[in-house]
């Protein structure tokens, strides 16, 4: 596929046995997205879409504090009057000035105006304090309404959002356009308050001569187009360089981050690293001086036609002057007019790029919003059940699930029956579907067809938080939660803020009860290294940790998905004799490749390439001679003392 975009820094030979080991060229991030939206745009497509994005500003903003939205608004449009005020004043001011007689007379005359100009200037300040105290006190409100919106869908999407590529994308396109939406507020006011600065010149400057308008739009424009070009180009310096960020970046976490640090020492990475970091350096750094040049160069030229603009007004100023059009006063005026005009125009032009640049990502967030919707649960029916009767059967009925992009069904057509007391086991091949099959069960996802009922009723017949509460899942990718060891243990039952006495009493079961005693502050120490104090523990410790969580709950159905991969051998029997004293009073679904340890289940479900090849209990399977007992034995033969291991049975085609 032809390659588009900045040229790679880091080619290499053709042939991809000879070629250098470069760095795999990354998506583009989606901080960036607002910038090169800004560098591709012309001015008329920034134009035509800024009145849209600062209504929108407005409106987040209405909704998150309606009497600071009302009050900068007001001092907004009260500070344009005090300007065009201030101006009318000033221009009287230097009426009664320039006009004849003696001076103490004239200064007199003149001092009604200079009150007024007095009273418009501490007004003007007074306004402007009261917008930047409503606008510091809106921004952390802006921040909650908008971040709170999204961590409440991206908390509510179903597991299946997270299967889609684009998903988990536009996610991270709309935390960053949660982020942007205070500095796309902030903007948007500041972009109205120089608007209206400017306006307010610009009346003032006609009621005092409309001629001077003109003089205005000569001085002011050149000098707005060069800064929102040179803006332009400031913004495409920075796309251009986005290929070396990108790369800088990851260079930057394989170089000083701790994930890495072992694997850089022993495979001795670190010239190579270093290597690469000149090399992009290198080639980026030349992009960037070109660029640069090409700013500065159009910088330096608005500069100069702004000058050239202002001195061409003055000229005019003065050609009216001798011509008698203009008196001496309103001269002066127009003088004090254009740089007020110059200085409130910067802040548009500053504030017009902002505001696009930031839109880009708030109109990430607010798509995002309106496509993770698809994802939401559909509300539960009323006549859902939350009965407190523990679950007696569950029963998976011809159940398939597909996961996006690929061709087979992780699990496919799959029919059992569990009831109250049973454990049960699923064994099979890396990706035969048991962890899947186990997350349809713990209603995490739902099935493509077929349906998981619970005592006669599919889960769309239950409350959802109802029939979870009665779950627990002890996953095979257990999070490590940067909490201490207790509120690890304790979030597997966080709604009912499980007591000191639970929390070790589920340790104990998991055999994780002294481990955490030993720690430096026992149940309160921080696992997590980032933190002061924080400690890491071993996986093994970790595995602890999450068994005892799932025991926290005294699940009517527990799932617990390899909980001994990593565990030594006495954690591991003490775990599962844990496990075996649920027989008899609740389900248990048992995920684990350590065949012996399912030896005592009440039945052992065999799935392959997503299908239920066998069930049975371990006997019945042993002498039926299957796929289990070709693993199992297979497994025993690695304890077996006699030199003659029996042989694997030959693969069959499914
Ligand atoms: N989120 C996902 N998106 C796409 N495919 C997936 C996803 N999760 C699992 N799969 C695929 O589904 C199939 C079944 O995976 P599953 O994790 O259920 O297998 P498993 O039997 O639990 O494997 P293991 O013994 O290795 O844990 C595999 O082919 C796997 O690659």
């Amino acid at each position: 596929m032809p390659r588009t975009g900045p040229p790679d820094p880091t080619p290499g030979p053709t042939d991809p046995a000879q070629r250098d080991p470069v760095l795999p060229e990354l998506r583009e991030m989606w901080w960036e997205t607002g910038v090169r939206a800004r560098a591709q745009a012309g001015l008329f497509a920034v134009f035509s879409e800024l009145p849209r994005l600062v209504w929108s500003a407005l409106v987040v903003s209405w909704r998150a504090d309606r009497i600071r939205t009302s009050v900068v608004a007001a001092t907004t449009v009260g500070a344009g009057v005090m300007s065009a005020f201030g101006l009318l004043a000033t221009q009287r001011v230097l009426v009664e000035l320039f006009a004849g007689g003696p001076t103490a007379d004239k200064v007199i005359a003149a001092l009604p105006a200079l009150a007024a100009l007095a009273a418009v200037t501490a007004l003007r300040a007074g306004m402007a304090t009261a917008m930047g105290y409503a606008q510091n006190g809106l921004s952390p409100k802006v921040d909650r309404e908008v971040e709170r919106g999204l961590f409440e869908v991206t908390t509510a999407v179903r597991l299946e959002a997270f299967d889609a590529d684009a998903f988990a994308d536009d996610m991270e396109r709309a935390s960053r356009g949660a982020d942007s939406t205070t500095d796309l507020v902030q903007a948007s006011m500041n972009l109205l308050a120089g608007l209206a600065g400017v306006l307010a010149v610009a009346v003032a400057v006609v009621v005092v001569h409309p001629l001077l308008l003109l003089a205005l739009l000569v001085a002011t424009v050149p000098n707005g187009w060069a800064s929102l070009r040179a803006g332009h180009l400031r913004y495409q310096t920075y796309a251009a360089g986005s290929v070396r960020r990108r790369r800088l970046w990851l260079l930057h976490r394989l170089m000083a981050e701790r994930d890495s640090a072992p694997e850089l020492r022993s495979y001795g990475l670190r010239g190579f690293l270093l290597d690469q970091y000149d090399r992009v350096m290198g080639v980026e750094t030349g992009i960037q001086l070109a660029l640069a040049r090409r700013v500065t160069t159009t910088t330096t030229v608005g500069a100069a036609v702004g000058g050239i603009a202002t001195a061409v007004v003055y000229v005019l100023l003065g050609l009216l002057l001798v011509d008698g059009q203009i008196p001496l006063a309103a001269a002066a005026t127009c003088v004090i007019a254009v740089q007020s005009a110059q200085r409130s125009l910067a802040v548009v032009t500053f504030q017009i790029d902002r505001v696009y640049t930031e839109g880009q990502h708030f109109r990430d967030y607010t798509g995002f919003m309106t496509r993770a919707a698809e994802y939401l649960p559909t509300p539960p029916a009323a006549t859902t059940t939350s009965t407190t009767q523990p679950l007696h059967t569950i029963h998976v009925d011809n159940v398939s699930l597909h996961y996006p992009d690929r061709d087979t069904p992780a699990v496919d057509q799959v029919s059992l029956t569990i009831t109250a007391g049973q454990t049960v086991a699923f064994v099979g091949e890396n990706g035969s579907g048991k962890s899947t099959l186990a997350t349809l069960i713990a209603t995490l996802r739902t099935p493509t067809s077929g349906t998981v009922g619970y005592d006669g009723r599919p889960a769309a017949g239950w409350d959802p938080d109802a029939l979870r509460a009665r779950i627990g899942v002890v996953t095979q990718e257990y999070h490590k939660w940067p909490f201490t060891a207790a509120t690890n243990i304790a979030i597997g039952d966080i709604t009912t803020a499980p007591s000191s006495q639970l929390i070790e009493t589920a340790a104990a079961r998991a055999v994780a009860h002294d481990m955490i005693k030993d720690l430096p502050h026992g149940y309160d120490t921080l696992l997590d290294r980032t933190f002061a104090g924080g400690q890491d523990l071993s996986g093994g410790q970790w595995q602890r940790i999450t068994a005892a969580r799932g025991f926290l709950r005294d699940a009517d159905l527990l799932i617990m998905d390899e909980p001994s991969s990593a565990l030594d051998p006495r954690a591991e029997d003490a775990l599962f004799q844990a496990i075996r004293d649920r027989q008899g009073e609740r389900i248990t679904i048992l995920i684990t490749h350590r065949l012996a340890n399912v030896r005592h289940a009440d039945r052992i479900y065999v799935l392959h390439h997503g299908r239920l090849v066998e069930a049975g209990t371990h006997d019945h399977l042993m002498s039926t001679g299957g796929r289990y007992a070709e693993l199992f034995t297979l497994q025993a033969a690695g304890y077996d003392p006699t030199p003659t291991t029996p042989q694997p049975r030959q693969p069959t085609t499914a």
